[in-house]
């Protein structure tokens, strides 16, 4: 599904209440029951495994609980059944209520003389073996509290037999927007069929060992309500940023895409800005200039022909005192926290109007004077590593505390602040774009230089801060998911992302895999 926001499309991130008011719009506005919608979903649910599995005779445990979760697991269990599969069904019996639906699939399945078997303690935990299958239907989108007693002891049962586990929509006990407390109550979930939307929580790194893989299954809930929701965070695919490309047209010249000038490097340093301005140069900047101490001269002008330097002290920035007249500037990269260089930096921040990407040692210099945020332009886009952030926004107490005060600080600052990691955030005030693309290859040195770089780049060319950020750190990606396919994460370099930047643009118009909707 696709939301409307700004002027490009993102598929929305629902939290649990969004999806259950989505759930009851679809039944009233659609004109269909919740058990057909429980059927439809479950079925693709079915669809996805019967594929893979073809009537192989594996041995499928299907555990289901005692809401709706659990129907769409005895409704898995009754196709596998009708499809001659070797199936075992058990009820976890955690609680007195039953949903409708689920008691009416409960009945479809005696009606076919499939008893399930119910688990009411831990006597009743079947043998699982590795080579099983065990689909988790346990709970699901109605979680309210952590799963304690025998129900934690089955999920806690479950994952120390290291069975492949297919969870039906949540991997049990995973809440979708709140940190998990008790990590032996969440099932540790090999693939996730997820329904409508991703969830914000798989998406977590405090959540790596309960989400592996997983993938949107479009179950078709009311899009126009889910719009009229106006949810706040996204998920960045190939989709949503393909409409925000610029093409050029014939008339262009140099000057149309604009001026970036790159502030940074030191003494030992210079490695860094020299990376920043390939990228900036290699995203389309029209005129790429770089401003260093004069230890970086040479290297620059031989490294980077096309690239103009000027240059400050000997070893260090302390004048920020340069002719260029950019676009943009982007400012940090191996710049140092030398007490000269905050002296200048302070200076410049106070006297600068010009759009602002802010990195790496300018961000540490930001950090240890809080106030000098106050002189940043408006949408100046930070992009920390989890260290500076700390330093930023103070300590957080898990993920989901952490994304709360990065937005507090976006909001009072007014300042695009980029979380990087295994699914990099974009924070726009109240607003997260979650990046779907890149991989461990990109945790290696001068990663976020160069994505400095291509950030200030896009901005030069035109780009709002808020596209910017958003192409940028999905091409960024990009470029280590295109690598992988003839190179390995070891070997990948910070420069090897600039070797494959071009393959990640003309990907954007390559046809097939637009719907990317999995991790
Ligand atoms: N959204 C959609 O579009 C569609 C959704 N569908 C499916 O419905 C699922 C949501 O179903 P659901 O609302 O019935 O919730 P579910 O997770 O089955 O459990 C609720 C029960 O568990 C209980 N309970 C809660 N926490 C507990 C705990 N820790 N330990 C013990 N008990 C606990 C809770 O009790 P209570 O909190 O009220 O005391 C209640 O009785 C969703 O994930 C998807 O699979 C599809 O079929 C069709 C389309
Ligand atoms: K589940």
């Amino acid at each position: 599904m696709r939301g409307f926001f700004y002027y490009f499309y993102a598929m929305y991130i629902l939290t649990s209440n969004q999806i259950k008011q989505a759930d009851q719009a679809t039944i009233e506005h659609k004109n269909i029951t919740s058990l057909e919608l429980m059927e439809h979903a479950a079925t693709l649910c079915f669809n996805w495994l019967h594929s893979r599995l073809q009537g192989q005779n594996i041995e499928i445990h299907v555990f289901c609980g005692i809401g709706n979760n659990g129907g769409d697991g005895l409704v898995i269990a009754r196709h596998l059944f009708q499809h001659g599969y070797n199936v075992h069904c058990y009820i976890v019996n955690f609680s007195d209520k039953r949903s409708d639906d689920f008691l009416t699939n409960y009945n479809h399945l005696k009606e076919l003389g499939e008893w399930p078997t119910v688990i009411s303690s831990e006597k009743d935990f079947p043998k699982v073996d590795f080579e099983d299958i065990v689909i988790d239907a346990i709970l699901g989108n109605g979680l309210t509290r952590k799963p304690a007693g025998f129900t934690k002891n089955l999920i806690q049962y479950i994952n120390s037999t290291k069975v492949f586990t297919l969870a039906i929509d949540f991997p049990s006990g995973l809440f979708s927007n709140a940190s998990v407390i008790d990590k032996d109550s969440v099932l540790r979930a090999g693939h996730t069929l997820t329904f409508q939307t991703p969830k914000l929580a798989f998406l977590l790194p405090e959540n790596k060992n309960f989400i592996n893989t997983w993938e949107v299954l479009d179950i078709g809930l009311d899009e126009n309500f889910i719009e009229s929701l106006k949810p706040t965070t996204h998920y960045i695919t190939k989709n949503d940023v393909i409409p925000m490309y610029q093409s050029r047209n014939k008339w262009d010249h140099k000057g149309t895409y604009g001026h970036s000038l790159i502030i940074g490097g030191s003494f030992g340093k210079i490695g860094a800005v020299t990376l920043t301005t390939k990228a900036a140069l290699k995203i389309g900047s029209g005129l790429v200039s770089a401003y260093v101490p004069k230890c970086g001269y040479n290297i620059l002008q031989i490294s980077i022909p096309e690239a103009m330097v000027e240059v400050d002290s000997d070893k260090l920035l302390t004048h920020y005192n340069f002719k260029t007249k950019p676009s943009v500037i982007g400012i940090g990269p191996g710049m140092g926290t030398a007490e000269q260089t905050a002296i200048g930096f302070e200076k410049f921040l106070k006297n600068n109007k010009i759009p602002l990407v802010i990195d790496a040692d300018a961000i540490n210099l930001i950090a240890q004077q809080p106030t000098l945020i106050e002189y940043v332009p408006e949408k100046t886009i930070l992009t920390p590593h989890p260290k500076e952030l700390q330093r930023l926004v103070g300590e957080w107490k898990n993920d989901f505390d952490k994304l709360e005060k990065v937005i507090s600080y976006s909001l009072k600052h007014n300042v695009l602040i980029i979380i990087k990691g295994a699914h990099t955030t974009i924070v726009d005030g109240g607003f997260l774009f979650v990046n779907s693309t890149g991989n461990p290859a990109l945790a290696t040195a001068g990663s976020g230089d160069v994505l400095t770089g291509i950030i200030t780049g896009f901005i030069a060319q035109g780009y709002s801060p808020l596209k910017a950020a958003i192409f940028g750190v999905y091409l960024h990606g990009k470029t280590a998911d295109i690598a992988l396919q003839k190179t390995s994460y070891e070997t990948f370099t910070s420069s090897s992302i600039l070797e494959y930047l071009p393959d990640a643009i003309l990907d954007l118009f390559n046809q097939e895999n637009t719907s990317s909707q999995e991790s």
